[in-house]
């Protein structure tokens, strides 16, 4: 098989929207719950970041997308198949674990040496080798890769059998300014050629410049799945009253009371953009005098902080989980 730097390519089974779906998908190890009951859609074409801090179930749930790791509890589906089903494992790219690359030999023995394993053809290696870039490195020894160099040919041989789906476990891990430059073009041009990636990162900043979509996973459980666009909506609105304890109070009533507070002689409620009318009707049919009402925004990076802190299941996490779908 080839490795085609455009779209991946289509077969009847591509007519399935989604790529990845989980349902419940548990991972216990002893006491620990490594990942907690995860519900997860990843749709056919789109670029999905899972994002989450260190130690919260990112690699464990990739794993059990690939068959590395039995579930204890859920299911998941990869490709149409159950995970880890040898049919859809053919389909599935992955660099999960650093690949063993032979150190003594050049980046393009290596992929040969891979390729032959997979039944990749020779030309795959070159293709792969020039769509990360390592085309003209390609005859140099693998120990004298830069640590960008040898993650991107990890890529590479992710790419080899022209897959699917392409699952990425932190490829940006542990690189210079430089080289996680160079994953991220490399990732939004795979994105933009009509791969299908999951892409786990624990760097809101680098998922927001490259994915479609992200879920967030904190203590293995999930406490967003959304569009960039729909968590950044998820922020305050401020709103300045003449009689700010009455503005609270309508306002509670309408909106539910942990909505909303007062912060310093203003009334501040947990909304988006498209909740600023129906406060400003609560508030003027209530004979309230509306001063000002804005929105303020928040960084994904304070949204992310702001998700992986709270506990898993309280109304903020669960809100935008359910915003997004
Ligand atoms: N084989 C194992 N045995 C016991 N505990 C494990 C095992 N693998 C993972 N864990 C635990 O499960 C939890 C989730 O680990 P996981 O590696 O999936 O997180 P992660 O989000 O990928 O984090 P990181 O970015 O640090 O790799 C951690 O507490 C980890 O210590």
């Amino acid at each position: 098989m080839t490795v085609s730097s455009t779209a991946p390519p289509q077969g009847p089974e591509r007519s399935n929207t989604e790529a990845v779906r989980t349902a419940g998908l548990t991972k216990r190890y002893g006491d620990r719950t490594a990942v907690d009951a995860v519900d997860l859609v990843v749709r056919t074409g789109e670029v999905f970041g899972f994002l989450g801090p260190n130690g919260a179930g990112k690699t464990t749930t990739l794993r059990m997308l690939v068959g590395l790791v039995r579930p204890s509890a859920g299911t998941a589906t990869v490709l149409g198949l159950p995970a880890g089903d040898p049919a859809g494992l053919r389909r599935v790219g992955a660099l999960i674990e650093g690949p063993a690359f032979y150190p003594y030999l050049s980046g393009r023995d290596n992929l040969r040496v891979l390729a032959r394993r997979a039944g990749a053809s020779a030309a795959a290696v070159d293709a792969a080798l020039s769509q990360v870039g390592l085309a003209a490195r390609g005859r140099d020894r693998y120990s004298r890769y830069s640590l960008g160099m040898k993650q991107r040919l990890g890529v590479a041989g992710a790419l080899l059998t022209g897959p699917d789906l392409l699952i990425l476990d932190e490829p940006t891990n542990g690189l210079d300014p430089q080289g996680m430059g160079d994953m991220r073009e490399l990732v939004r041009s795979l994105g933009q050629a009509g791969h299908t990636i999951v892409l786990s990162s624990h760097l809101m900043g680098e998922v927001e410049q490259v994915c479609d979509r992200v879920g967030i996973i904190a203590n293995g459980a999930m406490v967003a799945e959304s569009t960039i666009d729909d968590l950044r909506g998820q922020g305050h609105i401020v709103v300045g009253v003449d009689n700010a304890a009455r503005a609270e109070a309508v306002l509670a009533k309408a909106l539910g009371a942990s909505q909303v507070r007062l912060v310093g002689g203003a009334v501040q409620i947990d909304g988006r953009a498209g909740d600023i009318g129906a406060i400003n009707h609560a508030l003027v049919s209530h004979g309230i005098g509306v001063t000002e009402i804005r929105r303020l925004e928040r960084t994904l990076e304070e949204v992310f902080l702001e998700l992986t802190s709270s506990v898993p299941g309280t109304n903020s996490a669960a809100k935008v989980a359910h915003d997004a779908r």
